[in-house]
């Protein structure tokens, strides 16, 4: 089943509970606009390199679409309309004013020197710069992009149409970025795992992790959890994993990470198999780095009783019927990992006011909007008598489809 399939399959999940017709569900699934562009640029040798960039503007019923831009070789229109879609829901569950959009390039970064990264993402906005902007679809980082990507994406915008910092989030602070981006979405992983584990009277520092993934979200989820009491006692990256039976020391993983490159050879833990993280004795599992990576095959080996979906779409729905039948409860992606997404729109609101926001506020208000988000999906869930995810999709189907009913066409 591919990435969008499997989407699609949750959606329907949920439009089949609320009763919606056929022709709306055609209506809240046919995207707005499918953008393939060609992003050819001149190497550092002279060559030209030609990558194919893909935006795919999936709704825009709640406001602006807004979604990141994945730049990685596994990139294709499949994977980035899933993602679209994701966001819409993602968007309305956390009751954010906007749609879904999500963006790619079919590129390996490593392959490309750092002058060659600015001119594939200048590239890409030259293709793509009058379907984007404030009020049309406002881009952001994933997977293989970064707050200097971001930087480029605004100044060349800003060529054809003039100062304007709102047309992208997740800029460096000192570029009219967010104070509180960088964290946001290992943030709010960390605060819905909390919450779920509240709910369940099981106390932080009783509880051992697991995470897959040590980029920007798993590093920030492991801190903040650890902040809290949570012994983690594996992560991997995509070069390594580790593990201790009484809990990592996560600052020390951390700077070796940033000193090495990766969390292999950390003194302070034994090396394990990467696969085997997602399988291994803890009882939180987070899954922060690439989707389908739970799948039929390895659900039923899972023995963490929770999994927080940092990552976009890493479980399966085949996985997500075992997860069900083993009790295994699953806090979707569109809950999960909405913090990012929230703390982007908190940039877009200080860009287009002119009014900075200090840290504490920004976070403040992410805690807030999260812990509210959790509360009205746990609600919906105990109401309705069915999974996390399906009540997450009720509440953002929901509102997606009572304002694409309210506006008319
Ligand atoms: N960055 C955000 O704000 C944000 C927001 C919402 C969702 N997400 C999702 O979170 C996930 C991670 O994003 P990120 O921004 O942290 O990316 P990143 O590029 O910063 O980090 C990805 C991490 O995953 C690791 N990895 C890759 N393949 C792996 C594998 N097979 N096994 C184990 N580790 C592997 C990499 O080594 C790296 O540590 C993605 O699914 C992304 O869509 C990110």
């Amino acid at each position: 089943m591919t990435a969008y399939a499997a989407t699609v399959r949750y959606f329907n999940e949920a439009a089949d509970l609320m009763g919606l017709s056929q022709n709306m569900r055609t209506l809240l699934l046919t995207p707005q606009r499918e953008v393939k562009c060609q992003v050819a640029v001149q190497k550092d040798d002279g060559q030209i390199a030609t990558y194919i960039g893909y935006r795919m503007q999936h709704d825009r019923a709640r406001g602006p679409m807004k979604g990141g831009l994945r730049f990685d070789a596994a990139v294709d229109a499949d994977e980035v309309l899933a993602l679209a879609t994701l966001m819409t829901w993602k968007t309305a569950v956390v009751n954010i004013p906007y749609g879904g959009a999500k963006g790619g390039i079919a590129v390996d970064v490593k392959s490309l020197s750092h002058s060659e990264l600015e001119r594939v993402t200048r590239g890409f906005v030259d293709a793509i710069h009058d379907v984007i902007g404030p009020d049309k679809d406002i881009p952001a980082p994933d997977m293989g992009t970064n707050a200097q990507v971001m930087a480029w994406i605004m100044s060349q915008y800003q060529k054809y149409h003039g100062f304007n910092p709102a047309c992208v989030t997740g800029k460096p602070v000192e570029l009219h970025g967010a104070d509180g981006r960088e964290e946001a979405t290992g943030r709010g992983v960390a605060k819905v795992a909390l919450a779920l584990l509240k709910k369940e009277n099981r106390p932080p520092e009783e509880t051992t992790a697991a995470i897959q993934g040590f980029g920007n979200v798993g590093t920030f989820t492991a801190e903040f959890l650890h902040e809290d009491g949570v012994k983690i006692r594996a992560v991997s990256d995509a070069y390594g994993a580790v593990w201790n039976d009484d809990g990592l020391d996560i600052p020390a993983l951390l700077a070796h990470s940033r000193e090495t490159g990766g969390v292999k050879g950390f003194a302070g833990a034994d090396a394990l198999d990467g696969g085997a993280v997602l399988t291994s004795d803890v009882d939180l599992l987070i899954p922060a780095a690439i989707g389908g990576v739970l799948t039929k095959e390895n659900a039923g080996d899972v023995r963490a009783k929770y999994v927080v979906e940092a990552a976009n779409n890493p479980t399966r729905p085949e996985a997500d019927e075992i997860f069900h039948r083993n009790d295994v409860l699953v806090v979707p992606d569109i809950l999960a990992n909405a913090g990012g997404v929230t703390v982007s729109y908190f940039e877009w609101v200080q860009n287009r006011q002119h009014f900075k926001w200090d840290k504490s506020r920004v976070r403040n208000e992410l805690d807030k909007i999260m812990s509210n988000s959790f509360e009205a999906v746990w609600n919906k869930a105990q109401e309705k008598k069915v999974p996390l995810r399906t009540a997450a999709y009720l509440v953002g189907i929901g509102r997606v489809g009572r304002a694409t009913v309210l506006a008319g066409i």
